[in-house]
C-alpha cells in the first residue's frame, strides 16, 4: 500500500500484521492468538506534528543483530496445517509452533477469527538495557538529566491509511530511551493553549525577612555599573547541591554511636537559621534521648502503622508489610520540631491571610536540620505515623503547639543512593520536566526549552516491545518445567510484559490501580438509555463509598480504586479517592453539533495522561481502565462504527438494558450523528470532538500515558475498546501496552477487539463497565508474570526434557 507520498510502506501488504496480544479475524483459520514474532521497523503512522526532529545522540549504540534465531523462523517452519504459502498464525509459539488451546470467541456477526501472516523479518535488537520500566532517567540516578528525544521514525501522514490496518512495529528496533526526555514537538492541532496568569509566589519571609539581610532592601542595582552579588565558587556550590542530592530519609542501618554535642549543636544552629514567616521563627526543638520516652513514642507509631495498613488495598498492604517506617528505638536521638502559631503576636507579617505559614516555616527548619545532618554524616528519618494531639499529650507539650516533625537522628552504615521507598519499589521519582510550567500551568518547559505539548511528548515516548527481552522470555519459557506452549495465552502475555518492561522476567504487575473516569453525555436527551443522567454522579458516590461491584472486585484482587471526575454533569463533593478534573459538565448532544471542542478533547486526554503518570509514580505496576457515564454506550458505538467502518446497526448494543424500540432509536441516533459529522478516522482528536465522551478521551490519555511509561494497561469493556481504537489511531505502538481484560456482551466491543486484534482474557457476558472485567483479568496477568519468576527450569529441578 503506498504511503501519502507514494512510497511503499513495509508490511502493509501483510494484511493485518497484528501487534502483540492480538489476533486478527481472517476467514478460514481458527483459533487465533496473539503474535509475538518480531517484525521489521516501519515508519510510524503518527501525524508529523507529534514528533520533533531527532537529535543526534552520540551515546546510543547502533541497533545490533537479529533477534534470537529461533523466534521468527521456527514459527514459519512448525506451524501445523498451514497452507503452503501461508505464514504462521499470530501467537504461534516460537518453540512449538502451537497455538494456545483456548479458542477465541467468534464475533457475533459470525465472522470467524483467524490469523494474519506474521512479518517474520528479523528485527534489530534494542541496544540499551537499563532495565527500568519507568522513564525517569533509567540510565542515570539524576532524574533531571536532559533526556532523549522522540522516536526517530519518520512521520507518516495518517490520512494515507485512515483505517490503520495495523502494520504495527512490535519490536523496538531502536534504543532504550530515557522517557523523561522533553519532546519539543508542536501542539497536536497547532492551537494555542489557554493561558492562566499566576501571581509571583510570595516570599515567605516578607520583605527583608532573612535574618542575615536585616537591613532594608537596597534599590535595584544598576546592572550596567555594578556586577550582581557573587554566588559561590564552583566547588562550594557543588557541595551545597550535593548535600541536597544525597540527603535521604533513613529508616534502616542506623548505629547506636552517640552524637557529640558540638555536632548536634551545629545541626540545630542550621535549623534555627531557616526562613520563617514575618521572621517569626515559630519553631522549638525538643531533643529526646530517654529510652522510656522513645518507647512510648514507638508504641504510638506502631498503632498508627496498623491502622494505615488496614486501610490499604491488599496489593499495597503486602508491599507495606516489608517496609520499615521508623527507627525510634534504633537512634540515639529523636528531635521533635514544633510550630507555635501564636509566636510574634497577632500581627505577624505574612501570617494574616495564611496561618499555615507558621508550620510551613517550621518545615523549612526541618529541611535545614536534615541537610546539615547529612553533611555531618548523620542520618535522619521523619516519622509521621502519629496522631498529632496524642503526641502532644504523650510528650507533655504545651497544648497550643503544633507538632511539625518527629525526627530520628543517628549515624548510619551508609546513605542509600536512591530514596529507600524507591529502592523498595513503593514509588518512583517524577522527572523535573513533569513539574515545571512556563508562565501558565500546563505549558511545560524546562528553562531554556520551548514549551512542549503533553500529548505530543507522551506519544513521542511510546516504543514498541523490546526485541531482546522478548527473545529472553521465549527462551525462558522453553526451559520452564512444563511442556512447551502449555501455558497458552499466558506465555504470550508474559512475553508481552517482558518486551514492554524490557526485563525478563518482567515485574509482577502488582500493585495495580483501576482508574474510573466519569462523565455525562448530552446525547442522553435523545432517549438512548432508560437510566436518568444523575445516576452517573450517584454511582461515583457509590464507588467512593466502596459499595459498587468494582469495589468488591478490587478488594478481591487487591487493587486500588481511583475515581476521576472528568465531566460529570452535577457537582461532586470533595471526597477521599476522588480526583476532581472536570473539563466540562457533560458533553453536548452529538446529534445537534460537536460533543466537545478540540481543546476540551485535548484537555481530557491530558487528564488521562496525568492520571497514568500519578498512578505509576505512586508505584502501581499495572493500570486498569474503568468508566462511568450514563448513555456512554451510544458514544462508544459511534466511535467503534467510525474506526471499524461498520454500520451502526451492527455495533450498537443495549447498554444498561433497553427494549427494542429504544434500541432502534439508539441506532438511528448513532447514524444521525455520523451523518452530521462525517468523522474522519485519520483525525482522532476531531473524531472525539464530534462524537466522543470526556471519559473516552481520558481513557485514550491513560492508554497513551501507560504505554509511554512502559506499564501494562488492562482494558475493560466497550468504552475502553472504543478508546483503544482512538489511541491506536494516534499512536499505533500503544497496543504494546494493551491487554484486553474481557469481552463485553456489547456487540461493538467484539468489533473493536477484532479490529485491534486483541484477544480478551475473560469472557463471561459482563456488560457493566466501571473496570469490572479488567479487575477479573488482573490475577491472570499477574499469574503470567509470576510464573516467569517462580517456575523452576528443567536443569534446576532435575526434570528430564523430552
Ligand atoms: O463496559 C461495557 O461493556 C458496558 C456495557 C453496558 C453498559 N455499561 C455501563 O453502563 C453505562 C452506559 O450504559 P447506557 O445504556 O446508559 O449507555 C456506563 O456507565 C457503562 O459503564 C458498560
Ligand atoms: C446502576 C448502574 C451501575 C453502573 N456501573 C457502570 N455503569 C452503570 C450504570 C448503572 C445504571
Amino acid at each position: 500500500m503506498p504511503d501519502a507520498d507514494g512510497s511503499a510502506q513495509p508490511f502493509v501488504e501483510v494484511q493485518e500484521a497484528p501487534p502483540i496480544g492480538q489476533f486478527v479475524p481472517v476467514d478460514g483459520l481458527v483459533p487465533t492468538t496473539p503474535h509475538l514474532a518480531p517484525t521489521p521497523p516501519r515508519p510510524l503512522s503518527v501525524p508529523p506534528e507529534y514528533f520533533a526532529p531527532e537529535p543526534v545522540d552520540e551515546t546510543r549504540t547502533p541497533a545490533a543483530g537479529p533477534v534470537p534465531a529461533d523466534v521468527a523462523p521456527e514459527q514459519a517452519d512448525t506451524t501445523p496445517g498451514a497452507e503452503p504459502e501461508a505464514q504462521p498464525a499470530p501467537g504461534t509459539h516460537p518453540e512449538t509452533g502451537q497455538q494456545p488451546a483456548a479458542t477465541v470467541p467468534a464475533p457475533r456477526d459470525g465472522a470467524r477469527p483467524t490469523a494474519a501472516p506474521a512479518g517474520t523479518a528479523p528485527a534489530p535488537v534494542d541496544a540499551a538495557e537499563d532495565g527500568t520500566a519507568f522513564p525517569s532517567a533509567p540510565e542515570t540516578t539524576d532524574p533531571d538529566e536532559p533526556m532523549h528525544a522522540p522516536h526517530p521514525a519518520g512521520p507518516t501522514d495518517p490520512a494515507s491509511h485512515p483505517e490503520q490496518p495495523a502494520p504495527v512495529v512490535l519490536v523496538d528496533a531502536d534504543e532504550a530511551e530515557d522517557l523523561s526526555a522533553p519532546a519539543a514537538a508542536a501542539d497536536v492541532d497547532g492551537s494555542p493553549q489557554p493561558l492562566l496568569l499566576m501571581e509571583d509566589p510570595e516570599d515567605p519571609e516578607g520583605p527583608g525577612g532573612d535574618p542575615g539581610l536585616a537591613e532594608p532592601l537596597a534599590p535595584a542595582a544598576d546592572t550596567s555599573v555594578e556586577p550582581p552579588a557573587p554566588g559561590y565558587a564552583d566547588a562550594e556550590r557543588e557541595a551545597v547541591l550535593r548535600v541536597m542530592r544525597e540527603r535521604r530519609d533513613i529508616r534502616n542501618g542506623f548505629r547506636s554511636d552517640p552524637i557529640p554535642h558540638e555536632v548536634l549543636l551545629r545541626v540545630l544552629e542550621a535549623a534555627h537559621t531557616a526562613p520563617s514567616v514575618g521572621h517569626s521563627q515559630p519553631w522549638d526543638f525538643v531533643v529526646i534521648r530517654s529510652a522510656e520516652t522513645r518507647g512510648t513514642m514507638h508504641e504510638l507509631a506502631r498503632r498508627q502503622r496498623e491502622a494505615y495498613a488496614k486501610s490499604l488495598p491488599k496489593g499495597r498492604a503486602k508491599q507495606f508489610k516489608e517496609l520499615k517506617i521508623e527507627a525510634i528505638l534504633d537512634t540515639p536521638v529523636n528531635i521533635v520540631v514544633t510550630a507555635d502559631p501564636t509566636r510574634g503576636g497577632r500581627h505577624t507579617l505574612g501570617r494574616h491571610t495564611q496561618p499555615q505559614m507558621a508550620p510551613y516555616s517550621s518545615a523549612l527548619a526541618v529541611e535545614n536540620l536534615w541537610l546539615a545532618a547529612r553533611a555531618e554524616g548523620l542520618g535522619v528519618g521523619w516519622v509521621s505515623f502519629f496522631d498529632e494531639r496524642e503526641m502532644v499529650r504523650a510528650l507533655g507539650l504545651p497544648e497550643h503547639l503544633e507538632v511539625v516533625a518527629y525526627l530520628c537522628v543517628g549515624y548510619v552504615d551508609e546513605f542509600p543512593e536512591e530514596p529507600e521507598l524507591m529502592q523498595a519499589g513503593w514509588s518512583k521519582r517524577r522527572p523535573l520536566s513533569w513539574v515545571v510550567h512556563e508562565e501558565t500551568y500546563g505549558r511545560r518547559a524546562l528553562p531554556g526549552e520551548d514549551p512542549h505539548d503533553l500529548l505530543a511528548e507522551t506519544v513521542g515516548n511510546i516504543r514498541p516491545l523490546d526485541a531482546k527481552a522478548l527473545g529472553e522470555a521465549w527462551e525462558r519459557q522453553k526451559r520452564m518445567t512444563k511442556p512447551a506452549g502449555a501455558l497458552g495465552m499466558l506465555e504470550i502475555i508474559s512475553a508481552q510484559l517482558s518486551g514492554l518492561s524490557r526485563m525478563c522476567p518482567p515485574p509482577i504487575p502488582e500493585p495495580a490501580a483501576v482508574a474510573i473516569f466519569a462523565g455525562d453525555h448530552g446525547v442522553h436527551a435523545q432517549g438512548v438509555t432508560s437510566w436518568p443522567q444523575e445516576v452517573t454522579a450517584q454511582m461515583v458516590a457509590n464507588f467512593l463509598g466502596g459499595g459498587a461491584v468494582c469495589n468488591a472486585f478490587a478488594n478481591q484482587v487487591g487493587a486500588e480504586v481511583c475515581v476521576i471526575d472528568v465531566g460529570v454533569a452535577g457537582e461532586l463533593p470533595a471526597t477521599p479517592g476522588l480526583l476532581p478534573r472536570k473539563i466540562r459538565a457533560g458533553t453536548a448532544d452529538m446529534t445537534t453539533g460537536p460533543a466537545l471542542t478540540r481543546e476540551e478533547v485535548k484537555a481530557a486526554i491530558e487528564v488521562g495522561i496525568e492520571t497514568a503518570r500519578d498512578l505509576v509514580a505512586a508505584g502501581n505496576k499495572a493500570l486498569l481502565t474503568g468508566e462511568m457515564g450514563i448513555a456512554n454506550t451510544t458514544a462508544s458505538a459511534a466511535l467503534i462504527s467510525v474506526y471499524t467502518d461498520t454500520d451502526p446497526a451492527d455495533v450498537t448494543g443495549r447498554g444498561t438494558g433497553i427494549n427494542d424500540e429504544m434500541h432502534a432509536r439508539k441506532v438511528e441516533v448513532v447514524r444521525r450523528a455520523l451523518d452530521l459529522h462525517q468523522p474522519d478516522p485519520a483525525d482522532p482528536i476531531g473524531v472525539l470532538a464530534a462524537i466522543g465522551g470526556l471519559e473516552h478521551a481520558a481513557m485514550v490519555g491513560l492508554l497513551l500515558g501507560g504505554a509511554s511509561l512502559r506499564t501494562p494497561v488492562i482494558l475493560d469493556g466497550v468504552s475502553a475498546g472504543a478508546a483503544a481504537l482512538v489511541a491506536r489511531a494516534i499512536a499505533p505502538e500503544v497496543l504494546a501496552a494493551c491487554i484486553a481484560g474481557h469481552r463485553s456482551a456489547e456487540p461493538g466491543h467484539v468489533a473493536a477487539l477484532n479490529k485491534l486484534g486483541l484477544r480478551p482474557l475473560v469472557d463471561l457476558d459482563l456488560r457493566l463497565g466501571e473496570g469490572t472485567g479488567a479487575l477479573l483479568a488482573l490475577p491472570v496477568v499477574q499469574s503470567a508474570a509470576r510464573a516467569m519468576h517462580e517456575v523452576a527450569t528443567f536443569d534446576s529441578a532435575g526434570v528430564t526434557e523430552k
